[in-house]
């Protein structure tokens, strides 16, 4: 009976992710079909492929809005390959490069060209290549002069190539794709892609050819608007709903409600209040910690969920690269309770996991070789900071945590997006501070409802010289669970006798709260950098004391303002948080 059940659910689940029908039945080359079917395993089209793929190969204008993890990528390659296959005679590498795919990282840069090598294997002739920050670029400039028939790129190397490598033929491009738009924007390219769309030749028409150029995230908002109105021609919309397009002007019915296009001034204004799609299967909870606690409480979930599954795969996600680089070398060093009664326990690996790391601060090979392995590894743990938030296919994650909070809310849909892809099951876990729990607020106005992760029974689960802990003693407050305080002191104690260690703390804490100062707009209501205690910011690093930020002066600043705002906020607060901390110990 339960298995009948489950068995109704996966399929229920399944008809949200593919269409009924098959590739061809999109008007792609046989050849391709094939290719998807028997060399990669795609049976059918997701529902955003069905949608979009006809659109693209008719060669208009498209901008595709569409949840994590349903197949964006072969949405805009499969329609590419199939229009450059199409052109007699064939192309040839001597005619350069026909189209262009705009991507925001390294990683994706990487991931997006492997898709299209496999895609292609039965049309030699369509070269695909890729340039990108930390390459060689005179390597890369002799690809270029040989000719790439898709070029996947990064925008500032792209540009550069643009600038500076004349043998660089791009007069017959006739696609542009931007994947990940709004990211590309974010990351400051915003300059850059109007120097590219300046240099390459308007919307309208390139040379002799029509251009089509498309957009593509799970999270369009209104920092792709100028993008799009400088480099789409009257688009068609894909998976965008009525309220994130002003102004609507038509009704819409069946498969149009998916698709909505902006007829009468080929504008597009897309809004940020709507609600973001994400997976259904998706579970996401949500922990309330306090500062102090983080670090023990973070160590605590690791070390549950490595013991409790053979093989796990999970990414934690950080602000900065020094917190990443910190948290790396003390889950890889660290071997859990100095007064843990076993010999044998204390040899071991608090987390015992394979764990990977990566940031923007990493030499590129590093990276690289960081991407690989956790692509095909069935069990590690991945610190990140958000240079994997995008657009990454890692197998088989299934549980994401944000221990450091995303900020923007579209940052938080695309971190949850590496787990519960193309149907699959996953979890998520959002760290909030208690003075940080308004952002549920702010996630819930895009739609994205957190339920709380039972962190107490999880605590109580821990044996502590032996004995479990609900046989211990009923307490009030998380910071004085004996889990807690005996990890924490723990972990004190090894940064304070490693001097390595405590250096990797100290500069992790410096740039966690200069992170947590720059949280943009409304975001620094929630976020307020005053109201942390920068002693129990250093405890979350393991420090016994605070480090100087940046010089006396302005520590002693922030602690008297500090001050007068707790002074204030204390009558309002204290009622609540005295609630709050008899509902923490029931
Ligand atoms: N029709 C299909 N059938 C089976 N698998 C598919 C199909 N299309 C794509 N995939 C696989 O689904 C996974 C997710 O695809 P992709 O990375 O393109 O998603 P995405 O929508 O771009 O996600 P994100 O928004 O996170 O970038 C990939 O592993 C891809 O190979």
């Amino acid at each position: 009976m339960v298995d009948e059940k489950e068995k109704k659910k996966n399929e229920n689940d399944v008809s949200e992710i593919f269409a009924s029908c098959d590739f061809s039945s999109l008007g792609l080359h046989p050849a391709l079909c094939d290719q998807m079917r028997d060399r990669m395993g795609y049976e059918a089209p997701t529902i955003i492929q069905s949608q979009a793929i006809p659109l693209i190969l008719s060669g208009k204008h498209v901008l595709v809005n569409a949840a994590t993890g349903t197949g964006k990528t072969l949405t805009y390659l499969a329609p590419l390959i199939h229009q450059l296959q199409n052109i007699q005679p064939r192309i040839q590498r001597s005619s350069g490069t026909f189209a262009l795919v705009l991507v925001p990282t390294h990683e994706l840069c990487m991931q997006v060209y492997e898709t299209l090598q496999r895609l292609l294997h039965r049309f030699h002739w369509i070269v695909p290549g890729y340039i990108m920050g930390g390459e060689n670029r005179s390597k890369e400039k002799a690809r270029l002069r040989k000719g790439i028939s898709i070029l996947v790129a990064t925008p500032g190397r792209l540009l550069d190539h643009l600038k500076h490598t004349e043998s660089f033929v791009h007069t017959n491009l006739r696609s542009i794709i931007f994947d990940e738009a709004d990211r590309i924007l974010e990351l400051g390219f915003g300059k850059e892609i109007e120097e590219i769309i300046d240099i390459l030749g308007s919307r309208h028409k390139a040379s002799e050819f029509v251009r089509q150029n498309v957009l593509l995230s799970a999270t369009l908002n209104d920092k792709v608007n100028h993008l799009a109105n400088i480099s789409l021609d009257n688009p068609v919309m894909i998976g965008l709903d009525d309220n994130k397009i002003k102004p609507s002007t038509k009704q819409v019915t069946s498969l149009e409600s998916a698709i909505e296009r902006l007829e009468n001034s080929g504008k597009v204004a897309v809004t940020t209040d709507g609600e973001y799609k994400l997976p259904a299967q998706l579970n996401q909870r949500y922990v309330k910690v306090p500062c102090g606690s983080r670090l023990a409480v973070l160590l605590s979930v690791l070390k549950n969920l490595f013991t409790g599954e053979a093989s796990q795969k999970i990414v934690v996600f950080f602000s900065t690269c020094d917190a990443v680089d910190f948290h790396h070398a003390l889950i890889s060093q660290f071997h859990g309770l100095s007064n843990s009664k076993s010999e044998t326990e204390t040899r071991e690996l608090f987390v015992k996991c394979n764990i990977l790391r990566l940031h923007g601060n990493m030499k590129h090979e590093d990276r690289v070789k960081t991407f690989n392995a956790f692509k095909t590894e069935k069990s590690a743990l991945l610190l990140s900071t958000d240079v994997s938030a995008r657009g990454l296919d890692f197998p088989k994650v299934k549980c994401i945590i944000q221990y450091d909070s995303p900020g923007e809310a579209t940052e938080y849909v695309h971190r949850v997006g590496r787990t519960a892809r193309l149907g699959e099951k996953g979890d998520s876990l959002l760290f909030l501070q208690p003075i940080e729990v308004d952002y549920l607020e702010e996630l819930k106005k895009h739609g994205v409802m957190l339920t709380e992760y039972p962190l107490l029974k999880l605590l109580d689960s821990f044996p502590l010289y032996g004995v479990k802990q609900h046989h211990v003693k009923k307490f009030v407050s998380l910071e004085m669970h004996p889990w807690v305080l005996s990890l924490q002191k723990s972990l004190e104690s090894f940064i304070f006798t490693e001097a390595k260690m405590k250096k990797l703390a100290h500069n992790a804490f410096c740039s966690w709260v200069r992170a947590y100062s720059a949280h943009r707009g409304e975001l620094k209501s929630i976020f307020m950098v005053k109201k942390l205690h920068l002693g129990h910011v250093a405890k979350s690093f393991a420090l016994k004391e605070q480090p100087s930020l940046v010089g006396r002066s302005v520590q002693k600043k922030h602690t008297e303002k500090r001050k007068r705002d707790q002074k204030t906020l204390k009558v309002k607060e204290g009622l609540k948080k005295k609630r709050m901390m008899i509902n923490e110990g029931d």
